[in-house]
C-alpha cells in the first residue's frame, strides 16, 4: 500500500485515507499525535503524591484545568513502571474518556449501569465518584476483558460497590437469567450461557449489606439513575490504536475498521446497546452514549435513529462542556473530541434523559 503525497507525513495507507474522506474526516487529525499528551487521573485525595511521580518520571504533571483530578504528561512517558501506578494511586485514562464519565453528573449514592465496561478505566472513575454509597453494575460480553476489569477494580480497592457480569449488553437485564426468569427468549440464551461462565463477582461484603443489595436488585431498573454505553466501535478516533496497525499490519486495519459489513453490524450493535441501556434507565435519569469512532455512522446517525424510535428519549446539554475543548457534533448538544481540537484522543459523546410518557 503506497502513501500518496497528501499522506507523506502520515504513515497511513491509501485505503484508510479513503475511509476518512468517505466519512468526512480530516486525515490531519492523525498527524497531531505528537501534540496529544498522555493523561493520568489521580485517585481522589492523592494529589500530594504527584511530586513523587514528577521525581520518578523527571517531568512535571500538568493540571488539566477543565477536568478535576486529571493531569497531562509528555506523550512518550510510560507510567506502567512508576510506583504510584503500581500502588493504585494513579490511573492511565484519556481526558476525553474522563469527560464522558463527567457528563453523567454522578453523585454519591447513585446506582449506575456500565453496559460496555471492560477494561474498566471509566468504571473505576464512576466508582471513585460514588465514594461510600451507591453501586455500579458493569457488563461486558468479553470474558477476558472483564477479567482485566475485575483485576483493575481489585487493584484500586473499589470492589465493595461493584458487580460485574459477562453478558450481552443488548439483552442484559439487571436480574440475571441464572437466578430469575428472563424477559424474553433471546435474553435467556445469551445471559444463561454467559453469566454462568463468569458469574457475579463482588468483593466480600457484610451480610446486611448484601441483603440490602439483593433487595435493590429486586427493584431492578427503577433504581438505575445513570447508564454509560461506551459502545464497541471501529476505534478510528484513537490515534494510538490506529498507530498500532503499523506493527499489526495494515491489512488487519482493513478488516477491523474499514470493512463495510463489519461496520453495518457494529452500527446495529451500537443501536441495540443504546436501546437496552435506555430501557434499564429510570425516568429522569441520565444516559451517556460514547464511542471512540469519529464517523457520523456510528455517532450522530445512531443518535438520530434512537431518538426516532424512542419517544421518551431527549438529548440533554452537557453543562460542563462549556469549558471543555471540544466541538459540537452534527446534532446540537452532542460533543466531539479529537486530537487537533482537544489535544485528546477522539471521542463522541451524547447525553440523554428519559421522560415519563
Ligand atoms: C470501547 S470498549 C469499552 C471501554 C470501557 N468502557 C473502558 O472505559 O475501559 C467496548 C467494550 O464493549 C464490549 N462489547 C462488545 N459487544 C458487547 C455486547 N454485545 N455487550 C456488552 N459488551 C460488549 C467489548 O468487549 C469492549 O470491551
Amino acid at each position: 500500500m503506497e502513501a500518496t503525497a497528501e499522506s507523506a507525513l502520515l504513515p497511513l495507507p491509501e485505503e484508510f485515507l479513503d475511509f476518512l474522506r468517505e466519512n468526512g474526516l480530516d486525515p490531519s487529525i492523525y498527524s497531531a499525535t505528537e501534540s496529544v499528551p498522555r493523561y493520568i487521573r489521580v485517585k481522589p485525595g492523592n494529589e500530594a503524591c504527584l511530586q513523587e511521580l514528577e521525581a520518578e518520571i523527571k517531568s512535571k504533571p500538568l493540571k488539566v484545568e477543565w477536568l478535576p483530578e486529571f493531569y497531562s504528561l509528555p506523550n512518550d512517558v510510560q507510567i506502567a513502571n512508576t510506583s504510584l501506578y503500581k500502588q493504585g494511586q494513579i490511573y492511565g485514562i484519556d481526558a476525553a474518556s474522563g469527560a464522558a464519565v463527567s457528563a453523567l453528573n454522578i453523585s454519591a449514592g447513585d446506582h449506575v449501569l456500565d453496559l460496555c465496561a471492560a477494561p474498566g478505566a471509566k468504571l473505576c472513575m464512576i466508582l471513585d465518584f460514588l465514594g461510600d454509597s451507591g453501586s455500579v453494575t458493569g457488563v461486558d460480553v468479553s470474558q477476558h476483558r472483564l477479567a482485566a476489569c475485575r483485576t483493575l477494580v481489585q487493584k484500586y480497592a473499589l470492589g465493595n460497590r461493584c458487580r460485574l457480569f459477562v453478558a450481552d449488553g443488548t439483552t442484559f437485564s439487571l436480574v440475571p437469567a441464572k437466578h430469575h426468569d428472563c424477559i424474553d427468549k433471546a435474553c435467556e440464551s445469551t445471559c444463561e450461557e454467559k453469566v454462568d461462565v463468569f458469574g457475579e463477582w463482588t468483593a466480600r461484603r457484610p451480610w446486611k449489606e448484601r441483603k440490602r443489595a439483593a433487595r435493590q436488585r429486586k427493584l431492578g431498573s427503577a433504581m438505575i439513575g445513570s447508564v454509560l454505553v461506551d459502545a464497541e466501535c471501529t476505534h478510528d478516533g484513537s490515534v494510538r490504536h490506529i498507530q498500532k496497525f503499523e506493527q499489526w499490519g495494515w491489512e488487519t486495519l482493513q478488516q477491523r475498521v474499514m470493512n463495510a459489513e463489519r461496520t453495518d453490524s457494529l452500527t446495529l450493535l451500537q443501536l441495540k446497546l443504546l436501546t437496552n441501556g435506555f430501557r434499564l434507565l429510570k425516568v429522569g435519569g441520565s444516559l451517556v452514549y460514547s464511542t471512540c469512532s469519529l464517523t457520523v455512522a456510528q455517532n450522530e446517525d445512531i443518535v438520530e435513529r434512537f431518538l426516532q424510535e424512542n419517544a421518551s428519549a431527549v438529548l440533554q446539554e452537557v453543562d460542563a462542556a462549556k469549558s471543555w475543548p471540544c466541538r459540537c457534533g452534527r446534532i446540537p448538544k452532542t460533543l466531539r473530541f479529537d486530537p487537533s481540537t482537544s489535544q485528546t484522543s477522539g471521542l463522541f459523546v451524547a447525553k440523554f434523559t428519559k421522560l415519563a410518557l
